[in-house]
């Protein structure tokens, strides 16, 4: 395999300081190779935006990287200065959030603010030309009418179009990573689908890798070649999508999947994992899944330590957990 164009390692992610300081990231992995896309699912608060945030140095300032590294090429991200990171934001790296409209400034067009995406990193075109670039990438993304609808204000577009916009901005300077955090959370179910498309054709048409954020294990279905299941601040399990939606190894990607509504087969009711994930700052000696775990709870081993993420036969599949599904039934 290549070297990978993205590779977290050990990143320990903590919010407020000493005895209050709540530990959001706990040291994980996470390599993405150029052209694959990573799904990286879990429940909410496990971890999943803060770990991107903190690699593309973009935490809130109660937060702080207590350790670890994001190389981008070979470069750490958590070591450059601002400027630097600015920089390899929007160029090399494109950003896509859940909400499109906090990602939009409602005053200004959005042929300006796409425009201005081109701008930034390519500050010798005129804006003539800018403009003709934001015009292009928007008509790439499917906006009808680029060039008469970009000069409308974000309001006057409809959810699902403003999410066109903002994935024309990420894309418009040809990065090689990606980074879609919950990208269709925000919009109608019947606009979901033609976004996941557009975020499709867009990682074609630049070739980019990219990282998927979502607790939706459909939409990593969907797209993602590879899968990071995270919980508690920590990856749980990782592989192949095939690996993980056929053969799944932890019994928390076990019960994830079991939320999953089913295409074939008799109807079955949705089953929510049962349980609540551990409270900001809760200190966990063992596994952090155990409590709601029907496999361990009630293993010493499980309640006293913590497993690690080791590969389990070979196959490049990893999990964190003493014991394992034998992986022959999803
Ligand atoms: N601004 C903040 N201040 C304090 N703690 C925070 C802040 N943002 C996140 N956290 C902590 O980090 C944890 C992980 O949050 P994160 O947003 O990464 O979760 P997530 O898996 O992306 O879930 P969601 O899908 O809900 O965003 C949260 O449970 C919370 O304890």
């Amino acid at each position: 395999m290549s070297e990978p164009l993205l590779a977290i390692r050990d990143l320990v992610v903590e919010f407020g300081t000493g005895r209050d300081a709540v530990r959001a990231v706990d040291g994980i992995d996470l390599d993405v190779y150029p052209g694959e896309t990573v799904g990286v699912v879990g429940e909410s608060g496990s971890g999943k935006t803060v770990a991107m945030l903190a690699a593309l140095g973009l935490l809130p300032r109660s937060g702080r990287v207590v350790r670890g590294q994001a190389l981008l090429g070979g470069t750490d991200l958590l070591r450059l200065r601002r400027r630097a990171l600015r920089r390899i934001r929007g160029s090399r790296v494109g950003m896509v959030f859940q909400d499109p409209l906090t990602s939009l400034h409602p005053s200004y067009r959005v042929l300006d603010q796409v425009a201005e995406a081109v701008r930034v990193h390519h500050p010798k075109l005129s804006s003539a030309e800018a403009d003709a670039r934001a015009i292009d990438v928007l008509d790439l993304v499917g906006v009808p009418e680029p060039a008469r609808r970009a000069r409308q204000y974000p309001h006057q577009w409809s959810g699902g179009m403003r999410q066109r916009a903002v994935i024309a901005a990420a894309i418009a300077n040809q990065p090689a990573l990606l980074i879609a955090d919950e990208p269709t959370t925000a919009l109608d179910v019947t606009v979901q689908a033609q976004i996941l498309d557009v975020l499709r054709s867009a990682r074609a048409l630049t070739g980019a890798a990219c990282v998927l954020i979502t607790h939706d294990l459909g939409v990593v279905a969907e797209l993602a070649e590879r899968v990071v299941v995270m919980y508690a601040g920590r990856v749980q399990e990782t592989g192949t999508a095939e690996q993980i939606f056929r053969g799944p190894r932890h019994p928390y990607t076990v019960g994830l999947l079991a939320t999953l509504p089913r295409l074939e087969g008799p109807v079955l009711p949705l089953t929510p994992i049962p349980g609540q994930p551990p409270g900001p700052g809760e200190r966990i000696a063992g596994c952090p899944c155990r409590p709601r775990c029907a496999v361990g709870r009630d293993r010493v081993e499980c309640a006293t330590s913590r497993p690690e993420l080791r590969e389990l036969d070979g196959t490049g599949q990893q999990v964190a957990c003493h014991c394992p599904h034998d992986g022959t039934a999803s």
